[in-house]
């Protein structure tokens, strides 16, 4: 494992680690106190003083919860610290390494009684890499923690009743109860209510849970002797560790990591260097797709100018079996973000093609395709299935990327409408649609929240609307015209159970009920889980 040349000395990245902890920090103290600015030194170091514990004091605690970063959540005489690789139902030993108002961290340093469920993590990396946050944890217990993570969420952010099927199927609700597998509905605003309460099934899990990943984005950075690297930003850093290989990545892709970067490397190609600006590559995207075996390669380059290009198509092709497509991505933006504006063909096709569910999807370079492909057709299914079309309906498809859902969707309605902020996505997913032969779609490139707008002025009524936004959630204004729309049925699909909470919250006050709520872990071995909710109208 190579390092990157240039890294600061242990001591000042210690510093550096920790003054951006203490800046995070003071972030979510502002946050919670509504304070924005908060600065009251003085204040904060007589706080300090008062608190239960102290930087760099031994303390033994129980941990009973795990934060959506994956670490350990304990308390000591009622203070909240976070211990990473900690895992609830352990007693741990740690030594704390930075105390705030409401919460502190502190490392693990001895476990006095070990987690049955607790594993050893059979990544080489996996305590340097961030990539996976619980690979420590048996799977079926991840799973476990999951789904009780989705009911958290619905209950203490979307304040609403929630039950396991299981125990909805036995007729006991969840508020009162207080067996391991219920879940705890004392702060649900309506738990008094007569509603039913949601109830959430079982996460589904992979019977395989390893090497799931279509799709690996890798920084290039130098080594100290001045070759190419390639891997992960090491934990709370921009260093880059040097890595080809990682378990929940598909084989393919690590190879065709491992080309390009020897193939740029005899070429004399040099890594991008965020400090002077100067440097080619950037970072190498490569894509596989499961069902055909095609491969895609994008070089995120510095500039358009790119050196011996012929010579590099030519080593790649050579050493990597089943490539469609090798792209080159611009960005000369200084920040951490990936993709430029700019993307052009190499050599080969534009887009790789993959399927699911019987279904071709032609994918760009920078369309988004979700990562998991076993785990998406057990997650569109499930949409799918709560859609409940008859095959009269008219769907909205809000954040359809390249129309995976809205084909999946288009099959059982009359006709199917998708929304995508990406043009290249709408692009794939109207070719998408002409090469499976599903004429009733249609797609608009543009915000959700400005489209479904127009749909509604130009009279379009949904029966069913179908949302998959990223993390962040829905914007409240199209929650507003999904409220004034009014569709019989809405699904909402998720990657953030607390964003999703927070906009199950509108919709319910808007006079919707959430029936069930289906977790899909699309990310195994992280914290990361999926949700497929279903709302119903119940009139108001
Ligand atoms: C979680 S992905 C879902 C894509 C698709 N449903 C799928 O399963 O492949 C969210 C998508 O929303 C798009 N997006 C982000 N903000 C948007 C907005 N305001 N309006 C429409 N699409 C947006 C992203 O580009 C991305 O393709």
């Amino acid at each position: 494992m190579k390092r990157q040349h240039g890294k600061r000395s242990g001591a000042a990245r210690n510093e550096r680690r920790k003054a951006a902890g203490e800046r995070r920090e003071d972030d979510i103290k502002a946050v919670l106190s509504g304070d924005s600015k908060a600065d009251h030194s003085g204040d904060r170091k007589a706080a300090r003083n008062s608190l239960p514990v102290q930087t760099g004091q031994s303390v033994d605690l129980d941990i009973v919860g795990l934060t959506h970063e994956g670490e350990g959540v304990g308390r000591v005489q009622g203070y909240t610290l976070f211990v990473r690789g900690a895992l609830p139902g352990d007693r741990a030993r740690a030594e704390v390494v930075s105390v705030g108002k409401s919460f502190g961290r502190a490392r693990l340093t001895e476990l006095l009684a070990d987690n049955p469920d607790r594993r050893s993590a059979p990544c080489p990396i996996y305590d340097a890499c961030g990539g996976c946050q619980l690979q420590h944890w048996d799977y079926a217990a991840q799973l476990r923690w999951k789904r009780q993570l989705i009911a958290d969420n619905l209950s203490r952010i979307g304040k609403l009743p929630v039950v396991f099927a299981e125990d909805a199927e036995r007729g006991s609700s969840a508020a009162g109860a207080d067996s391991v597998s219920s879940v705890r509905a004392s702060d649900s605003r309506t738990a008094s209510d007569s509603r039913p309460p949601v109830i959430v099934h079982p996460v589904i899990g992979m019977e395989d849970p390893w090497r799931y990943r279509n799709k690996a984005q890798v920084p290039i950075g130098s080594s100290v002797e001045g070759g190419l690297i390639s891997g992960f930003y090491e934990q709370g850093s921009h260093d880059i560790v040097d890595m080809d290989a990682c378990l929940i990545q598909q084989e393919p892709n690590e190879e065709t990591v491992r080309a390009v970067k020897a193939a740029a490397q005899s070429l004399g190609y040099r890594a991008y260097d965020r400090a002077t600006g100067r440097g080619q590559l950037r970072h190498v995207v490569v894509r596989h797709a499961q069902a055909t075996g095609e491969r895609m390669v994008v070089l995120v380059t510095n500039g358009r100018d790119l050196p011996h290009a012929d010579e590099l198509v030519a080593l790649i092709r050579e050493a990597v079996p089943g490539l469609a497509s090798i792209c080159q991505n611009i960005n000369t933006a200084p920040g951490p973000v990936v993709f430029g504006d700019e993307t052009r063909v190499l050599w080969g096709r534009d887009v790789i093609y993959d399927e699911i569910g019987g279904i071709r999807f032609a994918i760009s370079a920078r369309s988004f395709f979700q990562v998991n492909p076993t785990q998406t057709e057990r997650l569109y299914r499930a949409a799918l299935d709560y859609a409940a079309l008859t095959g009269d309906e008219t769907v909205f498809d809000a954040y359809c990327g390249i129309g995976t859902i809205t084909l999946f969707l288009a099959q059982h309605a009359r006709r199917v409408y998708g929304v995508e902020i990406v043009p290249e996505a709408i692009e794939d997913a109207r070719r998408n649609a002409t090469i499976n032969g599903i004429a009733n779609t249609e797609f608009a490139v543009g915000a959700a929240e400005d489209i479904l707008p127009r749909w509604q002025a130009e009279g379009l009524s949904p029966d069913v609307i179908v949302v998959d936004p990223p993390r962040k959630g829905c914007d409240p204004r199209l929650l507003d015209t999904m409220l004034q729309l009014r569709p019989e049925r809405i699904v909402y699909v998720s990657c953030n159970p607390s964003t999703l909470a927070r906009d199950l919250r509108v919709l319910e006050d808007g006079g919707y009920r959430t029936v069930e709520v289906q977790g899909v872990d699309m990310f195994p071995h992280t914290t990361h889980v999926e949700c497929c909710s279903l709302l119903v109208w119940n009139g108001k």
